[in-house]
């Protein structure tokens, strides 16, 4: 039997939704089978001398969100987790690690409600939390995670897999395409992955879970927006055992108005860190505007835009995967060499994207809102908004209002954890002008505007902007 559900970048894809007849034995954790991702960033602070300063100044500076007066040690984690955060070359905690954690660990568990800016280090918080909750001498699931695109499950179980690298912790995905049809049981202590399949093998009980404690949401606002991945979050939380308590954790840099009654019904009790609006954007990301004469300018200045594009990574977002693919097209037909990204394309290719992408292989990735959210790629310095994103690419309305939150995630795909980094919006009528002047008054931030034929003053207030 197949049913529609709704994929990540907002487009209705069928899905299987009875088991075949389950025939054989336990599956092997993910951790042993293929390599979950990227291994841990241990160039993070080392990778240039600037970086290394302005890292630690931010680290000192009370206004930061990556300022803490404590250290790890301070914050109650086992002596494996903490060979774990510095294997990884993190020295001190953020301001949401030192906030979150303690409340995270205390005893008996409370669930959490976070909110911290982009790139600040709230996977972390989260992973350490399911690590440090696992009874290591049983074989069964006690942590699930959730996200809202297998890019980013992969990603986070590359950080339970590098945090937890003097554990034995067992992780296995629950994305797509990954266990064999006949799977049976899963023994891992970590399941990391998205909300449909980890329905599919709970109702299969390839997922036993008596003995789950933990469950955690990452990007919380979008998997419970009853527009998106709601209902079908809800269903994998319904089907957790009643009667014992879960620990529910809900983070993301994002809890619109609309979804914060749903998150304290979601999480009852929770402990709360929130933002203030005018925290939400991050100070090292520079944000600009150009302004193009048509939809076929915004092609020809980003095709102008190439060299820049190449210093370090970027991102281009669109609001369609057909512009995705159309540009991508064009732009390799043409000589240059871009990769595309979207939902459409099947497990195996977006892993190869997504992996050459983040090692280096490829510089710019033309892509959709499937990566909008929770991608941490380091040199991503740039990243473009080909289309805004508007709010009917969430619930397919009329609605054509900026999504703003949307916003938010996207151009924090640059200027991670103290990083430096640009955005550039690409306006071409009254239209998109109000949507893009919507979006500025929402956050209380200026957006620059750049001229479009002026390559070389384009190219020295980008250089400025990235120093
Ligand atoms: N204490 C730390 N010291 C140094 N680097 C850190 C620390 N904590 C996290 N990082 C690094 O900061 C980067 C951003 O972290 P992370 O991806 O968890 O951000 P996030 O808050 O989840 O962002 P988003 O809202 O975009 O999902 C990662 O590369 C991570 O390895």
């Amino acid at each position: 039997m197949a049913s529609l559900e709704k994929d990540e970048d907002g487009f209705y894809t069928p899905v299987a939704t009875s088991a075949p007849a389950a025939t054989s034995g336990s599956v092997a954790p993910a951790s042993d089978r293929k390599s979950p991702g990227p291994g841990p960033n241990s160039d993070l602070i080392s990778s240039t001398f600037e970086v290394m300063v302005t890292l630690a100044d931010q680290q000192e500076n009370p206004e930061s969100p990556l300022y803490s007066v404590k250290t790890f040690e301070n914050l109650g984690l086992h002596q494996d987790l903490l060979k774990g955060i510095y294997d990884m070359g993190f020295s001190k905690p953020s301001k949401i690690q030192e906030r979150a954690l303690p409340l995270l660990l205390s005893n008996p568990p409370m669930n959490m409600i976070g909110q911290s800016q982009s790139g600040t280090g709230k996977t972390a918080a989260f992973v350490l939390t399911m690590l440090s909750r696992i009874d290591f001498t049983k074989n069964k699931p006690q942590a699930l995670c959730l996200a809202p695109s297998r890019e980013l499950a992969r990603q986070i179980m590359s950080v339970v897999v590098a945090m937890g690298k003097f554990t034995n912790v067992q992780t296995e995905y629950a994305i797509k395409d990954n266990l064999p049809r006949n799977a049976t049981n899963i023994t891992a202590h970590v399941i990391v992955g998205t909300p449909g399949t980890m329905t599919d093998l709970m109702r299969r009980k390839v997922i036993d879970v008596s003995e789950v404690k933990v469950f955690v949401l990452d990007e919380a606002d979008n998997m419970l927006d009853q527009d998106g991945l709601g209902d079908q979050t809800l269903r994998v939380k319904n089907m957790l055992p009643r009667g014992r308590p879960v620990q529910i954790i809900l983070f993301s840099a994002t809890f619109p108005d609309h979804v914060r009654a749903f998150a304290s019904k979601f999480a009852p009790n929770a402990n709360k860190i929130e933002l203030q609006k005018e925290e939400l954007s991050v100070d090292g990301i520079r944000q600009f505007y150009m302004d193009c004469r048509n939809e076929e300018h915004k092609y020809d200045i980003l095709v102008s835009l190439y060299s820049l594009l190449t210093i370090g990574q970027s991102i281009i977002f669109c609001q369609h995967r057909h512009t995705a693919d159309r540009i991508s097209a064009r732009m390799t037909a043409e000589g240059h060499k871009v990769a595309s990204l979207h939902g459409a394309k099947d497990a195996v290719e977006r892993d190869a994207i997504i992996d050459n992408f983040r090692e280096g292989r490829d510089k710019v990735l033309i892509t959709t809102n499937v990566i909008a959210r929770g991608i941490d790629i380091l040199q991503v310095n740039m990243v473009v908004n080909y289309d805004l994103p508007l709010m009917n690419e969430r619930d397919r309305s009329a609605d054509e209002r900026p999504d703003v939150e949307t916003y938010i995630h996207r151009i924090g795909r640059t200027g991670r954890f103290g990083r430096k980094g640009i955005s550039i919006n690409f306006v071409h009528d009254k239209k998109t002008w109000l949507q893009m002047e919507q979006i500025e008054k929402a956050l209380g931030k200026k957006i620059i505007r750049i001229e479009t034929n002026d390559l070389d003053e384009m190219e020295e207030k980008m250089k400025k902007a990235l120093k």
